[in-house]
This record gives structure tokens, sequence and C-alpha cells, in this order.
């Protein structure tokens, strides 16, 4: 029987601390007074109060060590959705998630706060302020989603009260911010191609996108209200910037920002879709043979083409979240923040 840590404790534990968004919820945590514990299968940064511990997630016996005396914990790992490996998205989005929940009952940990997606109700047709009582995807729209359906279940099912086990998912979308490995470098390397002439589709879609720091403060606002006693156990919760903007004037407003050209030519959205998943079945047939990576997959157009935003009303109703960095200037820091990629750099 598991013994429980002290209600309360500020120590943490962030797995996949060593990613993008785990970087900043690390920091984050150590300006609020927690000591972190950080599980990740690398290390890519070293910080006072943060203790460091290699692993797979779905190792339960590398887990526990770094669970040990920790009352919260905080899953934010993932193989990247650019991976596209069907059997390491269910390796470690569904059995390393079962994993991290038998995990935290051994060790006794009181809180689980998962790191979901806005895109578990996303079918790559248009949603507008979509809810959180919206069916989860029934088609979902590659694997990586596929998965993040499976494990947001997983970990909402879990919550145990009688147990003294609670947990909520924080459903993000479009996360961008400094350090951010996948959508300004993708972005400036397809321009740097010149691949960033076109605009798929008439270009009104709106599409929520983030700032990284509206996504950590959303985190630990549920952390911070998670009680037996709250409406949130057991709950799923948009956290956005509550600014939905064009998605081909956001991706402009970077690459202007960076020095590119802004996209200008219209393309029809079926035609590219198509095209792109003509292409998605060219590589799959090849891949015994050759390895290449498509910048149009079709799951990026889908998202490039269609309107797809939600709505934060129950994170402000039950955490009281309000954004605390605007779009405009989540963009300037953003790209104040990527020197190197500038044109000509
Ligand atoms: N970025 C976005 O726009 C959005 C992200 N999310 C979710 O947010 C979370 C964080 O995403 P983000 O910061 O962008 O992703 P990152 O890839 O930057 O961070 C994930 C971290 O988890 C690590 N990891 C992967 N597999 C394992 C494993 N088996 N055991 C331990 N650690 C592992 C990764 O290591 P390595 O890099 O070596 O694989 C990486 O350090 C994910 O759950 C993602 O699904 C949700 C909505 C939008
Ligand atoms: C080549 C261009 C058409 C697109 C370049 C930018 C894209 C790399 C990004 C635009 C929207 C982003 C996005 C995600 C990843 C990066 C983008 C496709 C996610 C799939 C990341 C994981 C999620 O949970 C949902 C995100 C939706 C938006």
């Amino acid at each position: 029987m598991a013994t429980r840590v002290r209600p309360g404790s500020k120590r943490c534990a962030v797995i996949g601390g060593s990613g993008f968004l785990g970087r900043h919820l690390v920091e984050k945590l150590l300006d609020r007074g927690y000591s972190v514990s950080l599980f990740d299968i690398r290390q890519s940064y070293e910080l006072p109060g943060v203790t460091f511990h290699q692993g797979d997630l779905c190792d339960k016996q590398a887990l526990l060590s770094a669970l040990k005396d920790v009352s919260l914990v905080f899953h934010c790992a993932s193989p990247a959705p650019s991976s596209d490996d069907r059997l390491l998205f269910e390796r470690v989005n569904i059995q390393g998630t079962q994993t991290v929940i038998q995990a935290c009952l051994d060790a006794g940990v009181q809180k689980l706060v998962l790191t979901s997606s806005a895109s578990v109700v996303f079918e790559g047709t248009d949603v507008k302020n979509g809810k959180e009582d919206l069916p989860y995807a029934k088609k979902p729209i590659d694997y990586y989603t596929q998965t993040k359906i499976e494990q947001e279940k997983l970990v909402l099912e879990a919550c145990n009260k009688p147990k003294g086990f609670l947990t909520v998912a924080i459903r993000p979308h479009g996360i961008f911010g400094p350090r951010d490995p996948q959508l300004v470098p993708t972005l400036v390397d397809a321009a740097r191609r010149g691949k960033m002439k076109f605009i798929i589709g008439d270009g009104t879609n709106l599409v929520d996108f983030t700032y990284v720091e509206n996504v950590v403060h959303g985190h630990i606002l549920a952390a911070e209200h998670l009680r037996a006693d709250s409406p949130i156990c057991g709950k799923p919760y948009h956290i956005t910037n509550d600014e939905p903007i064009r998605f081909w004037d956001f991706m402009s407003e970077i690459l202007v920002g960076l020095g590119y050209a802004a996209p200008r030519f219209h393309l029809p959205y079926t035609l590219v879709y198509g095209l792109a998943l003509l292409l998605w079945l060219l590589t799959w047939i090849l891949h015994p043979f050759m390895s290449f990576k498509p910048t149009f997959t079709p799951m990026r157009v889908a998202l490039a083409g269609t309107y797809h935003y939600y709505s934060c009303e129950r994170a402000k109703e039950h955490l009281g979240y309000k954004p605390v960095v605007s779009l405009k200037e989540g963009i300037a820091r953003t790209v104040a923040s990527y020197p190197h990629l500038r044109r000509g750099a």
C-alpha cells in the first residue's frame, strides 16, 4: 500500500519536462516555489531546483524513482505528431499512460494533470467555438490524435475520489512560443524551400494558436484547483488564447516578422488535400525502399484549410482562467526568439 504524500506539498513531477511545453512548465513551477522531479527520455537542460530522471515512461520502475515524495504529476510527454508512427504512439500514449497511472497509484500521488489536445474532437472538418461536450472524433485525422483520445479517456476514467486520486485533462491547441521545435521551424523550412507562396482555400478559416505561457498557466490553475470537492475532477478543459485568428494571417505574421514573404496565391482546398493524400499513400508504399517526409501532409492541409477554434468558457468559469499573454505579444516574443531563423541568417 502506498504512503500518501503530504497534501499541499510543493514537490511535483513533470513527465516530458525536457520538451517544449514541459520546459516552460518546469520554469514557471520553479518561479512559483515548487521543486520539480523531471522525467524524460532525454535531458535537454539543467536548472537549480530540478532533479532529472532519465527513462521511458513505459518503464514503471524508472517512473517510481521519479515519483518518490511527489503529490502532483504533470504528464506532458508524447512522441512528436510528425513521426506518424502508429506503434510508437500506441506504446507511449496508450500503454505508457496506463503505466503512468499505475505508477502514480503505487507511489501515493494525489493529483495527475494530463496534457491532452483539443484535436481529440477534430475530424478534419470545421469546428467553430467547440465546447468540451463535443464527442471524441470517430474518425481521428491521424494516429497521434487517435492515441491522444485513448490517453485522455484513460486519465479521466482513473479519477477516483474515494482512493484520493484526482485527475484532470488540459486540451491546448496550436501551442507556439520560444523554443518550439515544430511550428516555426517547419514554416521557415517550407518558406526557404519556396513552398509558402500559396494559401490553401479562401484563407478565411479561423483557428486557435495558443501562446505557451497561457498553456502553462492553464495547467497550474488546474493543478491548484484539483480538490475532491471541486467540479473539475475527471473533466477536460480547453485552454486557448481566446483570440481565434485566420490560419493564414497567423502564418503570414510569423513569416513577415522573420523577413519572408507572406503567401499570396490561392489553391482550392480539395485539390491540395487530394494531392496530400496521394503523396502520403506513395510515401507509405515506398517506405521500405526510401524515406521521404512531405511538408504538406493530409493532417497539416486539414489544419491549414478548416476552422478549428474552441471555447475556453469552462476553464474561465471553473479555473478562473484568463490568458496572461495576448496573441500580438505572443507573436512578437516568438519572432524575436528565433534570430537564427530570420531570412538571410
Ligand atoms: N505542440 C502543440 O501544438 C500541442 C501539443 N500538445 C501536447 O502537449 C504535450 C507536449 O508537447 P510538446 O511540448 O509540443 O512536445 P515535445 O516533443 O517538445 O515534448 C515531449 C517530450 O516528451 C518526451 N518523450 C517522448 N516519448 C517519451 C517516453 N516514452 N518517455 C519519456 N519521455 C518521452 C520527448 O522526448 P523526444 O523529443 O526525445 O521524443 C519530449 O522531450 C504533448 O502531450 C502533446 O501531445 C497538445 C496540443 C498542441
Ligand atoms: C506547411 C504549412 C502548411 C504548415 C506549417 C505549420 C504547421 C507545422 C503547424 C500549423 C498548425 C500546427 C498544429 C500542430 C503541429 C504543428 C502545425 C501542424 C498540432 C498537430 C500539434 C499537436 C496537437 O495536438 C494539435 C496541433 C494542431 C496545430
